[in-house]
C-alpha cells in the first residue's frame, strides 16, 4: 500500500468519479454561500429549472456588504447591496438553505461563523464562492474557494469538477517568541516564499510550532496561506483540534462520537508519504512582521527598512518595488517603525476572533487611543462579539477611544461603507494590502491584532515588544 499524505485521504473520500488524470469530481460536504458570489448561480440554476437537492448541505451568511454601525437593526442602505442581500433571502427561502441574515445576532463573516457553530468538522470538504475559504484546514477539512460557475454546479448536484492539486509540506518547528503570533508566522512565510510561492499546491503545516498553536492560531494561519496562492491548507487534527469541534458540535454524540473519533484519528499524512515540495521554518526566529507594500509578501519585521528598488535581483521585482512604494507614499530605506498611521482597522476573518480581540485588549488596557488616530473594531460575527462584550473587553476598548461596530467584513475589503479616504494609513489586521483595498488610494499595512493595538494606542508603526517594555 502506497503512503498517503492527508490530502490524498481528504480527496480519496470524496472522490465519486475519476474524470481524468487531473480531475476528479468531489463530494463536497457542506458548501457556504454569501451575498456576493451567489446571485449568479442562483439565477443559472433557476432558468435551467433545477432544484437545490442537498439544501441543509449548504448554509448562507450576509458577510461583505453589511453595514457595521452600532445599533440593534441594521438597514442597508445601498440599493444595490440591499438587493443582493434581499436575493439571498429569497434565494434561501426558495431552496430550504439555512441562512444567517442581516440581523441574526449570530451573523458574521462567513469563516467565522461556521466553525464557531461546530459546523466544520475533520476530514470535511468544504467549499464557498470565496478564496479564505482555506481557513477550515485548522480543523483537518480540506476547504477551498470556487467561482460562481462552480457555485451553481455545487447547488445543483453537492460535487464539484476538482483539478487534482500538489502536495506541499511546510514544517514549522521552535517556539515563537514573545509578541510574535500566528499572523507574523505566515507574513514571515509568505515574505520568504511569495505570492506565488504555494500557487498549484495544498500546503499541510506540521511541526512543534504548529502543534502548540491554539485552534483559532490555526484559523489563522491557514486562512492566509491562500495569500501564498495556496490552493488549500491542512493540519492533521489533534486533541485541540478534536476538542474544539466536539464543544461546538452538539449533535455528535453516543456511537457516531465513536465512529467520528475513530475516523479522525486516521487524518494525518502516513509517515513516508511523499510531498512535491517541502520547506522548513524556525519559529524561533519570528519577529512581529507588517508589510510595506502593496501585495501580502511585500513584507518585513517591524524593525526593518523599506526595500529599495535598486537593490532588487531583477527588473521585474525592480518594477513592482517602485510602483508599490509610490502608492504606499514611503520612501526606500525608511524605517517602517514610528511610521504614523491614521486609522487602525481590527477585525476580518484573519483576525477577528474572541482571541484577537483579547491580545487587542491586553495591549490596550490602561492606555488610549493616540490623539488624531481613528480605530475601529469590528468583531468577525455575532458570537465572537457577545463573548467580549460579556468579558468586558468591549467596554475597555471602547473606553479607550476604540469605535465598537457590528460584525461583518467591512473594512477588509470596503464593500460596504467602511471606507478610507485617499492617502489615509490604515493599521490592519486582515489579510490583503492591494490597492484600494480599504478604500481608493487607501494604504494598507498588515499585521497581528497586538502590533494594530500597539499602532493605535501610540499613532504610529510600533514594535509591541517595547510598548510593553517601556509600560513595564
Ligand atoms: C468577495 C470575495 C469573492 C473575496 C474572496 O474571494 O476572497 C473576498 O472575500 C476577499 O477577501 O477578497
Ligand atoms: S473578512 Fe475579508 S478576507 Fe474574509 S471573507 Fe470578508 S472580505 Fe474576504
Amino acid at each position: 500500500m502506497t503512503a498517503k499524505t492527508l490530502y490524498d485521504k481528504l480527496v480519496e473520500s470524496h472522490t465519486v468519479a475519476r474524470l481524468d488524470e487531473q480531475n476528479v469530481l468531489l463530494f463536497c460536504d457542506l458548501h457556504l454561500m454569501n451575498e456576493y458570489t451567489s446571485p449568479q448561480a442562483f439565477a443559472g440554476l433557476h432558468e435551467q429549472g433545477r432544484g437545490v437537492p442537498v439544501p441543509g448541505q449548504n448554509v448562507a451568511v450576509v458577510s461583505h456588504i453589511i453595514p457595521t454601525h452600532p445599533g440593534t437593526v441594521r438597514v442597508i442602505a445601498d440599493p444595490a447591496s440591499a438587493l443582493q442581500a434581499s436575493n439571498l433571502k429569497r434565494n434561501c427561502e426558495r431552496h430550504g438553505i439555512p441562512l444567517f441574515d442581516t440581523n441574526d445576532h449570530l451573523q458574521g463573516i462567513e469563516h467565522v461563523v461556521s466553525p464557531e457553530h461546530g459546523m466544520i468538522r475533520p476530514g470535511m470538504v468544504v467549499i464557498c464562492g470565496d478564496s479564505h475559504t482555506t481557513t477550515y484546514g485548522a480543523l483537518g477539512a480540506l476547504g477551498f474557494g470556487i467561482g460562481t460557475s462552480e457555485v451553481e454546479h455545487v447547488l445543483a448536484t453537492q460535487t464539484l469538477v476538482y483539478r487534482l492539486a500538489q502536495a506541499m509540506r511546510i514544517r514549522i518547528d521552535g517556539e515563537l517568541p514573545l509578541g510574535a503570533t500566528a499572523k507574523d508566522l505566515i507574513l514571515m512565510i509568505i515574505g520568504r516564499i511569495g505570492a506565488q510561492g504555494a500557487r498549484g499546491f495544498v500546503v499541510e503545516f506540521r511541526g512543534s510550532a504548529i502543534d502548540a498553536l491554539s485552534v483559532e492560531a490555526r484559523f489563522t494561519l491557514c486562512n492566509m496561506a491562500v495569500e501564498a496562492g495556496a490552493r488549500g491548507a491542512l493540519i492533521a487534527p489533534d486533541a485541540k483540534a478534536i476538542e474544539y469541534v466536539l464543544e461546538r458540535a452538539g449533535d455528535i454524540t453516543g456511537a457516531m462520537r465513536e465512529q467520528a473519533l475513530a475516523y479522525w484519528q486516521t487524518l494525518h499524512s502516513d509517515a513516508d508519504a511523499r510531498f512535491d515540495v517541502e520547506h522548513q521554518f524556525d519559529a524561533s526566529a519570528v519577529a512581529p512582521h507588517v508589510t510595506w507594500g502593496t501585495s501580502p509578501d511585500q513584507v518585513i519585521p517591524v524593525s526593518g527598512r523599506v526595500p529599495s528598488p535598486q537593490a532588487q535581483p531583477d527588473e521585474v521585482l525592480r518594477r513592482s518595488t517602485e510602483q508599490a512604494l509610490r502608492y504606499v507614499a514611503l520612501r526606500p530605506g525608511t524605517p517602517l517603525e514610528g511610521t504614523p498611521v491614521q486609522h487602525v482597522f481590527i477585525g476580518s476573518c484573519t483576525n477577528g476572533r474572541i482571541e484577537d480581540l483579547r491580545a487587542v485588549a491586553d495591549v490596550v488596557r490602561g492606555r488610549s487611543v493616540a490623539p488624531g488616530v481613528r480605530a475601529m473594531v469590528v468583531p468577525g460575527s455575532g458570537a465572537v462579539k457577545e463573548q467580549a462584550e460579556a468579558e468586558g473587553i468591549a467596554a475597555l476598548l471602547i473606553g479607550a477611544g476604540f469605535e465598537w461596530r457590528n460584525p461583518g467584513c467591512s473594512m477588509c475589503l470596503a464593500m460596504n461603507d467602511d471606507v478610507l479616504d485617499a492617502g489615509v494609513r490604515c493599521a490592519s489586521t486582515t489579510n490583503r494590502n492591494f490597492e484600494g483595498r480599504q478604500g481608493r488610494g487607501a494604504i494598507t499595512h498588515l499585521m497581528s491584532p497586538a502590533m494594530a493595538a500597539a499602532a493605535a494606542v501610540t499613532g504610529a508603526i510600533t514594535d509591541v515588544r517595547k510598548l510593553e517594555r517601556i509600560h513595564g
